[in-house]
This record gives C-alpha cells, structure tokens and sequence, in this order.
C-alpha cells in the first residue's frame, strides 16, 4: 500500500523573574565566585536597554578573581597512547585557526589540569550543580555551565549559545521491563535540543570561538561544513544567531527533508552536491584550505570540547554515580572520543571515581568501526557506505577512527552493529513504549539489546541509551516500516492506521474487535 493512502492526508496535520532566592552551594563559598550565578534577586527592574548579558557583566565587574586568567586551554597533536602524552613541544592557541598537527595527525584540546585540580571533585560538582535550569547569561546552558572545562578564556559576551543541553535522562521503564527485562536504563535525549540533535552542544562552543577571532580580525568569512543534516541544521541556526555566514555541503538525496529544511531555514548557504557524506567531507576539507572559511566538523576538536559536557551532565543527573554503560551510535566518530572525554575529565579530577564502559554502535551498512573492532583493532579498511535508514551515519571514512580506538581501548569498551530490520525495528519497539526516536537510537538499541541477550549487559546494570537525534526528522522511515512497504523487511511491529466508514455501526464494528483482543502490553 502507498503511503499516501494509507496515511492519508486526513490523518496528516493540516519577565518578569519573580524567583526564590538560590541555594547557596559549598562553591559559592569558594575564591571562584565570579563564575558562580550571579545574585539575581538584584534584577527585577532591568532597564529597557539591558538584557542578560549586561547582567553578567555587571557580575563579573563586581568579581574578585577573573576565572579566564585561572584556567587555559590549547591545542596539541592526537596522542593514541597515554604515555605519549607530553612528549611533544608543538602546541596551539585556540586563536589560531588550525585543524591539524605538523605531521597531519589529529589535534585534541588539552586543558590545564593542573590549574583545574587545584579545586577538589566537590568544589566542580557543586558548582556545576549550582548552575543547573538558570537563564544566567552563559551558565544557564549546559555547555556553558561547565565552562571551564570546555573554553575557558573566552569572554562571555563573545559566546553564542541558545541554553542548549540539560537535556532529559529518560528512564525508559517500560521499554527496559519488557523487551530487555532491565530495571535500571536510561535514554540520553540528546536530540530534544535547539536544532533536534546533539551538535547543538559542539556547534555552540566552536561558533563563539569564531565569534571571538571575528572580533580579533582573523581572516573568516564564514563557517563550513560537510553533513549528513544535523551538524548542518546546528550551524547554520548559530552562525543565523550571531550574523555569520554558513555554508553546507549536503549529499544530494542522502538526508532527509527535515533535516534539508533547515539550514535553508536558516539562510545558510546550501550546496546540494552529487556524491556521499565521505565526498562531501573530503571537498570541505580541499575548499577550507583554499578559502578563509572556518571549518566546523568534528575534525576540529574545538567541537568536542562542548559535546563532552554530555556524559558531565549524565553523571550529574544521577547525582554523580557512574553509570555501568554507556551505548553512543557512531558516525564520523566523533561523539563517542568526547563522551570518553567528559568521563575522563570527571575520573581525573575527583569528581567521579570510574569511567563508564563505552559501547559505540553502527549500522551494518556503514560499520569500519565494527570491522576494524572484529580484526582486534589490527587492520583499519574505510568501507564504501551503503544507504541506511539511520542516514546520518551513513560514513564509511570516518574522520575520528583514532580517537573512537582511544576511547574504546580505554574504557573496555565493546563495538556492535545493526542491521537495517534490526534497527527499524528496535526503533519501533522503542516507540511503542512512549518514546519517538530517531534510526540511529534503534542502532544503539539493537546493540543493547544483543549485549543483552549475550548476558555482557546484566538485568540490573545501570545503562545509559544516547540518543542522538529528534525523531521528528526522521518522520519517513516511520511512515514506511509502519506502512509495511519497505523491500525486504518485515516490518513486525507496524501499526498502520485502519480505514473506516463515517458510520457508528462500522466505528463501532471496528472497536469492538480491537477491544477484544487488545490486551494491555
Ligand atoms: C543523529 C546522529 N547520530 C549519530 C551520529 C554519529 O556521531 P559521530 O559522527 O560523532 O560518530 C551523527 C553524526 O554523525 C548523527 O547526526
Ligand atoms: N552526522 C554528522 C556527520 C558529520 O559529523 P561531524 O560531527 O564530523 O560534523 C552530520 O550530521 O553531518
């Protein structure tokens, strides 16, 4: 049956603050006070001309310690082994505009740990937890709320952020009891964000960086990318909120018309072009080194320093304890190095005393990961990526294979794959359960669920699912496996709308039936 008819168009959709005054945290306590929220009680009458940022600003002019002059941060080349760590002179300001090492090696950003730790796991948990749900102009987000960790020495005035992160820990109950006889799995919404996907959180940090060397004269005309459709979505809507000039290079007819949607939205300027997502990486990558035009995939690092903040925020929705696992579905691979990352940063500065085990999950059609995984990480071979439903990580040359190994190797962590009935169906189970996620959640699904039934993941061990996209972007693989018309797959969990007569009996009829044999799942 077409879609068309079976979802008819029919069916188809035609300050006041008067807050109580804040707990005061053990931070506040602290000589870091300028980075704690500022006393907002004071700004009940803010002038016509004011906004939030005039609030920060007059906060941090009363500050005994400016935090930007405490802590720094730079760029240094990759290191695949720990112990090589520190044996290279060559490093980087962020200022400079800089995506590779002299030997064309990855580049990492590396904080100043020592300046960090000199401030105990206590004193960042509370002040990280005293900035949760505010709308104080930066710390309000939950990028920014972590800060320090992510891009210390900007200035707050030059960040563009839309108070992303904080995003819902969803404890999946229904969907643990009864598809995986778990009690205890969470699901990282990391979709329900500014632009429906978590490159809100990396986008953020590196459009106020550009923002910064704007302001400093650095030769940008504007930022680009290559994109399967959420990095795209998430530039273009930061750059349109700063007044910077986007550029998206998009496979033709390879992402969905959600995801096409908004970068033309938001006025960036948008090349459809006739090859896959590892083409369009390789062109940006020629054109960015021609052309003063910033380049904003993860192959910059400066991305993952926002989307780390993700695994700091789980581990502090559950109140700091450390999850058993966590399953993260991998593309470019970039997401899964900064979630490592963030577990890291939290291990190494006392804030937490584990990392989690890492799980990254592919589709079948596009798994060099799981391929290079299975050969005991002994032959690295990019594949050619066939066409998924979870398209936005249909990569088969991803950008971040080093790092991904990094933060397997170091987390005992295990690589899995999904095919596309697997995932599609996980997906729709997924749903039945209250949930509406995106394909690339069904990968992460299915890996959990053959974890599971291997018996590597316990019944009780705490699981975190992350999410990565809105399912609303991907509204047409739901409409075809529920329509039941996709080749080759049996779509058992569909659940097409039934036609029916404008007529109580016929109405009646029908409920009748379902009544009878609808038991409660
Ligand atoms: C929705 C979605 N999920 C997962 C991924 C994978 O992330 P990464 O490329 O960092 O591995 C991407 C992008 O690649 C994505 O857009
Ligand atoms: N899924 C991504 C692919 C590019 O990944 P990036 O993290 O390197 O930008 C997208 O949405 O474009």
């Amino acid at each position: 049956m077409a879609s068309s008819t079976l979802f008819h168009s029919s069916l188809l959709p035609s300050h006041r603050r008067t807050r109580k005054p804040m707990a005061v945290k053990s931070a506040a306590a602290s000589p870091l006070q300028p980075s704690s929220p500022p006393d907002t009680r004071q700004h009940h009458h803010r002038l016509p001309e004011e906004n939030i940022r005039d609030d920060a600003r007059r906060q941090r002019n009363g500050a005994p310690t400016p935090t930007h002059k405490l802590f720094s941060a730079k760029y240094v080349p990759f290191m695949k082994s720990e112990s090589a760590k520190g044996r290279t002179d060559e490093w980087y300001s962020l200022d400079e505009i800089v995506y590779r090492s002299r030997s064309g090696g990855l580049l990492d950003v590396e904080h100043d740990m020592d300046a960090l730790s000199q401030f105990d796991g206590q004193y960042w948990r509370s002040l990280f937890d005293s900035r949760v749900g505010k709308t104080t102009w930066p710390y309000g987000s939950g990028v920014w709320s972590k800060k320090e960790w992510v891009l210390p020495e900007i200035d707050d005035d030059d960040i563009v952020s839309a108070f992303e992160g904080n995003s819902n820990l969803f404890w999946a109950e229904r969907f643990g009891k009864r598809f995986l006889g778990m009690n205890d799995l969470w699901v990282k919404h990391c979709g329900i964000s500014h632009t429906g996907s978590f490159k809100d959180l990396g986008m953020t940090v590196l459009v106020s960086q550009v923002n910064r060397l704007l302001k400093m004269n650095r030769p940008v005309v504007g930022v680009g990318c290559a994109s399967t459709g959420d990095t795209s979505a998430a530039l273009s809507a930061y750059c349109a909120a700063a007044g910077i000039p986007s550029i998206v290079f998009l496979p033709s007819n390879k992402i969905s018309m959600a995801q096409l949607v908004q970068p033309i939205a938001n006025g960036a300027f948008v090349l459809s072009i006739d090859t896959d997502f590892d083409g369009c990486m390789k062109l940006i990558r020629e054109v960015t080194a021609e052309l003063p035009i910033y380049l904003a995939n993860s192959l910059n690092s400066l991305r993952l320093e926002g989307q780390k903040t993700a695994a700091i925020e789980i581990l502090q929705q559950f109140d700091w304890e450390v999850p058993d696992w966590v399953i993260i579905p991998g593309g470019n691979l970039g997401n899964v190095y900064a979630f490592y990352k963030g577990f890291k940063m939290c291990h190494e500065l006392g804030l937490v005393d584990r990392v989690p085990r890492l799980v990254c999950a592919q589709a079948s059609n596009a798994n060099p990961l799981y391929q290079y995984y299975k050969s005991g990480w002994t032959e690295f071979k990019p594949v050619k990526a066939s066409t998924t439903f979870a398209s936005a990580i249909q990569i088969g040359d991803p950008v971040s294979i080093d790092r991904a190994v990094v933060a397997l190797q170091n987390s005992n962590g295990i690589v899995e794959e999904a095919t596309e009935e697997e995932l599609m169906d996980a997906m729709a189970q997924a749903d039945s359960t209250g949930m509406f996620i995106c394909p690339h959640t069904g990968v992460a699904l299915t890996a959990l669920n053959k974890l599971r039934g291997s018996g590597v993941i316990s019944p009780t061990d705490r699981t975190v699912v992350v999410s990565t996209a809105h399912g609303l972007k991907f509204t047409q693989s739901k409409i075809d496996y529920h329509s039941s018309e996709i080749k080759d797959m049996e779509c058992r969990f569909a659940n097409p709308p039934m036609g029916v007569k404008a007529d109580f009996g016929a109405v009646m009829d029908v409920l009748r039936t379902y009544l009878n044999k609808a038991p409660r799942k």
